[in-house]
């Protein structure tokens, strides 16, 4: 690509790819506008970095064309200069339900691209994206880490656009003339995310006044620290109140099988709780403490009132049954302990 001068929106895009480039780095592009822009700065911030950098598009080879649309993906990438670009085709499943599935095959192959290159990997998410995602946190109603959104690093994964609006991501392919590719998903009105970013989105801008995507995303990074310091007590807690002895096997009695095969046994326990010591902490952390036990014990779709329930156990004990739950996992207070077992098998 000829040198030019960058206009406004490109080096936007590239100080933010530069503020993150700290090793070598593996671009995620999709073809899409976000990802592009994303591409683009990551050889410029490179080349004047000196560090090694590649990029790769997934074909999951489900709309017709994309094979082709990959090809074009790649021919730009190579004019910005990349000295490699992958191209992974994904085949999936007719059956398996597409999106999610797809998403997860295809951070399968990011991840492994970068891990072999011992590099980050860079992704285009955008200040739009967080809003929608913290949007969606709110109305799954599941707590402060949901608020949290997308963190802007998190193991390999670097998403150094967060800060930058879509507009801007689109304007910069304009500056530069790429042919950006829309993915219809995007504005597929079956999909939650669509008709968030096509509808409530700029609903909300235009009821509330602007700058709402804004405050969406400094949302999730408040929420971010206080869920990152929450998450670390709670550790600390956890430690704490299982750090004590554990008591013999649990009498446990299956509540989800017919009364009459119902049948009781001695199963093995998890870790114990120390009752008193919970009783003493913070719910914020008691909670948290709680539900990570639960899944410790092998408890499934943990949902608030599971976790109620058990602290109920806790705070509130007169002599209640055990608690069952999701997943065959039983509750039940010994004493000043609290223990759990997998759920036993009934007696024929
Ligand atoms: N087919 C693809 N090939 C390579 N990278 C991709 C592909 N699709 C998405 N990405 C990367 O993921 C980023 C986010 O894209 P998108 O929001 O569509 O994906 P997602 O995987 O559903 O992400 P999330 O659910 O985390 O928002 C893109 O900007 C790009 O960096």
């Amino acid at each position: 690509m000829a040198r030019k001068a960058l206009g406004p929106a490109t080096l936007q895009v590239v100080q933010a790819v530069r503020a993150m480039a700290e090793r070598p780095i593996v671009a995620a592009v999709s073809g899409g506008g976000d990802s592009l822009a994303l591409a683009f700065a990551v050889a410029e911030v490179a080349r004047k970095l000196g560090l090694d950098h590649s990029a790769v598009t997934v074909d999951h080879g489900l709309q017709a064309g994309s094979a082709e649309r990959a090809r074009l993906v790649q021919d730009q990438l190579l004019r910005f200069g990349y000295p490699d670009v992958v191209l992974r085709r994904v085949e999936l499943t007719p059956d398996a339900g597409p999106e999610a599935d797809a998403r997860t095959a295809r951070y399968r192959v990011l991840e492994a691209e970068a891990a072999e290159r011992n590099a980050d990997l860079f992704l285009g998410h955008t200040l739009d994206d967080q809003a929608e995602t913290v949007l969606l946190g709110l109305a799954r109603g599941s707590g402060v880490r949901s608020l949290a959104g997308m963190a802007p690093r998190s193991g390999r994964r670097v998403r150094p656009l967060l800060g930058v609006h879509r507009a801007t991501t689109q304007a910069c392919c304009v500056e530069l003339g790429l042919e950006v590719w829309n993915d219809p998903h995007n504005s597929d009105p079956r999909f939650t995310r669509s008709r968030l970013r096509q509808r409530v989105l700029p609903s909300l801008e235009n009821d509330l006044g602007p700058g709402v995507a804004e405050a969406l995303a400094r949302t999730a990074e408040l929420a971010r620290a206080d869920a990152d310091l929450l998450d670390r007590l709670a550790e600390e807690l956890h430690a704490a109140a299982t750090a004590g002895p554990q008591p013999p096997n649990l009498e446990v009695i299956n509540d989800e099988v017919p009364s009459a095969n119902r049948g009781s046994r001695k199963v093995p326990v998890g870790p114990a709780l120390n009752c008193p010591i919970l009783a003493a902490a913070e719910p914020a952390l008691r909670g948290r403490v709680i539900k990570r036990w639960l899944l410790d014990c092998g408890a499934r779709d943990i949902a608030l009132q599971h976790v109620r329930a058990v602290e109920s156990l806790i705070i509130d004990w007169h002599g209640q049954r055990q608690v069952q739950l999701p997943g065959m996992t039983v509750c039940r207070r010994a004493g000043d302990l609290l223990a759990s077992a997998a759920g036993s098998t009934p007696r024929r």
